[in-house]
């Protein structure tokens, strides 16, 4: 563990690749690659020259959530689409001021929010139902109903590298299955299609004609064997979910087909990459040997530690994931990850419900002015608890509190949680791999808050170094794409810095390990004061099939009313 003093930028006068430094650049170009971003909250398009990885232009929209009750959450599949239309018609109106048009563009990758789940009607392509989001907790008593009867919440982790949890597709797709007549009424008629966001967007944008994910995404379902790379036949029996539904597993880079959609502005284009957005980010990091970790500081966070070609299991809870193929013929590496399922979501939490924050984007300012915590620490266990603990009966709660308690310690013990629940998954990492994880690499939206950074430093007592391309995830997944045999924009060598223009800052650890440890020692008691909070699973009305074929029975209006009207109840609820 390293002490030091704070050297906050290293590079601070090139905020995000600058436009000086393409106009300088010496490096031929061999092409423009493209990337759909589709994250939970925003969806973006962006474009890069290759071989040097420079974004020229970029477009991005915030992506609505529709919660119609507490621990629901859901995504309009149409909205996904034209929203990743949108993003790709306005990056491409921008490339002529940069000398380029979008025949430039050779090819294009995708890379998306893992788990979430969408099921579609192959004959009309419509979706069956709204898309289930990865944090979306309905399935709870199904879980607690399979641990029945398996007795071992981690009795599938050998196969699939994960627990049986709410998180993963196989418990949606099943849910969908148990409680939408119409998804039912599609599987009978062998119409029905199933797959995370990328195979979603892949069959829009190829009219079809291709159902595909990639081994990253697939790791993620609860449904693929880690070690052979296909659905598993136990796992398929277990859900009760038919493979004719399920998309083609590939690599994460090879040339999958063309784009044909007239909707879309990359018609003609070639598909050469997909990849889960945490998996993106690592590649983006550079995090390619064993040992190599990062955290992504977004909504949630993510760390993933690289494992090279083996696949760690992990006996506290951590998730072992395939990170990344890089083409049909290429080794398998994996990744141990541990995620944390509210971090920036904290933040605006304390903005929306309680109404202490006027942005997110202020947390920074409003927690520097306090020295510390006041000793106040948030477990922001909204949905439950994931690694190191998997505890979905953990709530969330504000400890310490005094008359001299004011707002902005607990804008600071909210930012404080974010990097305890980091150092958890980092304890566990290195107990679960032996390596010494001896630094840390931070991207993700957050990231620019610059007492987060210190203090995750201060936390862990290690260097955190801070990606200034804010992006890793979209610019992994370029180089994934771009690497592609047959297309070939560039070779995959992180050791050659092609990609030089990414800078890092630098925070240094200021604590001391005395320090370190009491304050840890603290946050574990309140983690502690946190579980257990939740004593049975509430079956509400809404939570029943029979109530959900008499909502979908009434006329869209009545239904979008009703939900509205519960969203309204949530929102005074909180208020109060
Ligand atoms: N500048 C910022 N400072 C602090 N928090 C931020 C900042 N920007 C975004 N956030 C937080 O990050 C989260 C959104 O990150 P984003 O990358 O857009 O979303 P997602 O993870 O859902 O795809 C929000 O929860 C918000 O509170
Ligand atoms: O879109 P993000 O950044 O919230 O990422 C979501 C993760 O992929 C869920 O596992």
């Amino acid at each position: 563990m390293t002490e030091g003093k704070n050297i906050p930028n290293s590079s601070a006068d090139v905020p995000f690749r600058s436009k000086e430094l393409r106009k300088q650049s010496l490096i031929q170009h061999t092409g423009l690659v493209g990337v759909i971003d589709e994250g939970t909250k925003t969806i973006g398009f962006s474009i890069y020259t290759t071989p040097d990885f420079n974004e020229i232009a970029a477009h991005r929209v915030e992506l609505s959530v529709i919660s119609p009750q507490d621990g629901w959450y859901e995504q309009d599949p149409l909205e996904i689409m034209a929203s990743i239309n949108k993003c790709a018609e306005e990056a491409i109106k921008q490339l002529p001021e940069h000398g380029f048009s979008s025949s430039d563009i050779v090819s294009v990758g995708i890379t998306n929010q893992r788990e979430t789940t969408i099921v579609w009607d192959a004959v009309t392509g419509k979706p069956l139902y709204n898309a289930i989001v990865w944090k979306d907790i309905r399935t709870s008593s199904t879980v607690e109903k399979i641990v029945a009867k398996v007795q071992d919440p981690n009795h599938f982790r050998n196969i699939t590298g994960l627990p049986i949890s709410t998180y993963f597709s196989a418990l949606k797709i099943r849910w969908l299955k148990d409680n939408v007549p119409e998804v039912r009424q599609a599987i009978r008629g062998q119409r029905c299609k199933a797959g995370t966001v990328d195979s979603w967007i892949v069959w829009n944008l190829t009219n079809g004609a291709l159902h595909i994910t990639d081994v990253t995404n697939a790791s993620r379902t609860l449904l693929m064997n880690l070690e052979t790379q296909n659905w598993d036949p136990v796992l398929l029996k277990t859900f009760a979910i038919k493979e004719d539904m399920l998309p083609t597993i590939r690599s994460c880079s090879e040339i999958f087909g063309k784009i044909t959609s007239e909707r879309s502005a990359l018609r003609g284009m070639t598909l050469s990459g997909i990849m889960g957005n945490q998996q993106a980010s690592l590649l983006g990091q550079m995090c390619v040997k064993p040992g190599q970790t990062k955290n992504t500081y977004r909504s949630g966070c993510f760390l993933l530690c690289n494992t090279g070609d083996k696949p760690v299991f992990s006996r506290h809870g951590l998730l072992t994931t395939v990170a990344y193929k890089l083409g049909p013929q290429a080794p398998t590496i994996y990744a141990i990850e541990g995620a944390v399922s509210v971090a920036g979501h904290a933040l605006s939490w304390l903005q929306n419900k309680m109404r202490i924050l006027p942005d997110s984007r202020d947390a920074e300012k409003y927690a520097e002015m306090v020295p510390t915590s006041g000793d106040v620490y948030f477990v922001p266990a909204f949905t439950g608890l994931y690694a190191p603990y998997w505890r979905q009966n953990a709530r969330g709660i504000i400890i310490g509190l005094t008359q001299f308690t004011r707002k902005n310690h607990i804008v600071r013990a909210a930012l404080e949680s974010i990097c305890f629940q980091t150092r958890d998954i980092l304890e566990c990492m290195h107990q679960e791999c032996g390596y010494e994880i001896n630094k840390l690499h931070a991207d993700g939206k957050l990231t620019t808050n610059n007492l987060l950074m210190q203090l995750q430093a201060d936390t862990i007592g290690m260097p955190v170094f801070r990606s200034q391309l804010m992006d890793s995830t979209a610019f992994g997944a370029a180089m994934c794409a771009a690497q592609a045999e047959g297309i070939d924009l560039c070779k995959f060598e992180p050791e050659k810095r092609y990609y030089e223009n990414v800078h890092y800052d630098t925070f240094l650890a200021t604590t001391t390990d005395v320090e370190r440890k009491e304050r840890y020692g603290k946050w574990k008691r309140a983690v502690e004061r946190s579980l257990g909070w939740v004593i049975k699973q509430k079956k509400t009305r809404e939570h029943t099939e029979e109530n959900y074929r008499m909502l979908s029975s009434l006329p869209a209006s009545i239904f979008l009313i009703s939900s509205f009207a519960m969203l309204v109840h949530s929102f005074a609820a909180t208020a109060q």
